[in-house]
């Protein structure tokens, strides 16, 4: 099991750029390495940042957008379009604005969908997309939430409980919207890097629990692990509480 590497930047925005910076890297190096790239993409305000940054970087275009397969680690059960999908914050942020190829988007399925509103039904697809095993995404990028979430996994929810299926979907969940479709840690864990990204005080106590040995099921973000690296990207307000 990898052993977390932290970083700290000392503001939020610095943090998303250089996080920015640090991804265009890693995948310009995956691209050298094997012709073609990974992302599983997050929602949430440090991955939107991150995104921008991306978009806005003199660098952007060393990578090949064509050669990169674009997923998701969570996505809200919504219709098509509707301004709160990570989708559509992603296409706003980074993805309309880059060359990539379409066919390598692969979207969890919205709530007007191939499967209507049946969020189980495009869990069970997206798993199928991404096959079994799940591929060894180069970079999984995932937010923190102020009580220990991440993508759309909770604490001590059925989700966070999963030992088997790779997809899932999660209802009631209490950062809304309610209902939502996310991977598991088991999925996850399939990555080859899990960067978790997160700024602000609200973030202190999940971060230095998660990082002082918390359980997964109490701190969910503690059981987001890759199995070549797990790094925590943060500015020094969500550093301020680790011993
Ligand atoms: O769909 C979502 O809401 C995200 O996937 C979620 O896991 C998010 O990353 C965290 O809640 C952190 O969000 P912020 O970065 O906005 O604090």
């Amino acid at each position: 099991m990898t052993r977390p590497d932290v970083v700290v930047h000392s503001g939020g925005d610095l943090l998303a750029a250089a996080a920015a910076a640090r991804l265009l890297t890693k995948l310009v190096d995956a691209q050298a390495a094997r012709g073609s790239a990974s992302l599983v993409l997050t929602g949430g305000r440090t991955g939107n940042a991150v995104m921008e940054h991306v978009r806005d970087s003199p660098a952007r275009d060393a990578v090949d957008w064509s050669r990169v397969d674009f997923y998701w680690g969570d996505e809200r059960f919504l219709p098509a379009g509707h301004p709160d999908r990570n989708e559509t914050q992603a296409r706003a942020a980074l993805l309309d604005h880059i060359p990539l190829d379409p066919a390598r988007v692969h979207v969890m399925e919205p709530s007007d969908g191939r499967f209507g509103d049946d969020p189980d039904a495009a869990a069970a697809d997206y798993a199928r997309l991404l096959g079994s095993p799940v591929p060894a995404f180069d970079v999984l990028l995932l937010g923190v939430g102020e009580e220990g979430h991440t993508a759309s996994i909770f604490p001590d929810s059925p989700a966070v409980h999963e030992t088997s299926r790779t997809v899932v979907a999660v209802r009631d969940c209490p950062k809304p919207p309610p209902t939502r479709v996310s991977l598991t840690l088991p999925a996850i864990r399939y990555a080859d890097e899990v960067w978790l990204m997160t700024t602000g005080e609200a973030k202190a106590d999940p971060v230095a629990r998660a990082l002082a040995g918390a359980t997964e099921v109490e701190i969910p973000a503690a059981g987001a692990r890759g199995t070549h690296r797990t790094l925590w990207l943060l500015d020094s307000a969500a550093a301020a509480k680790i011993s």
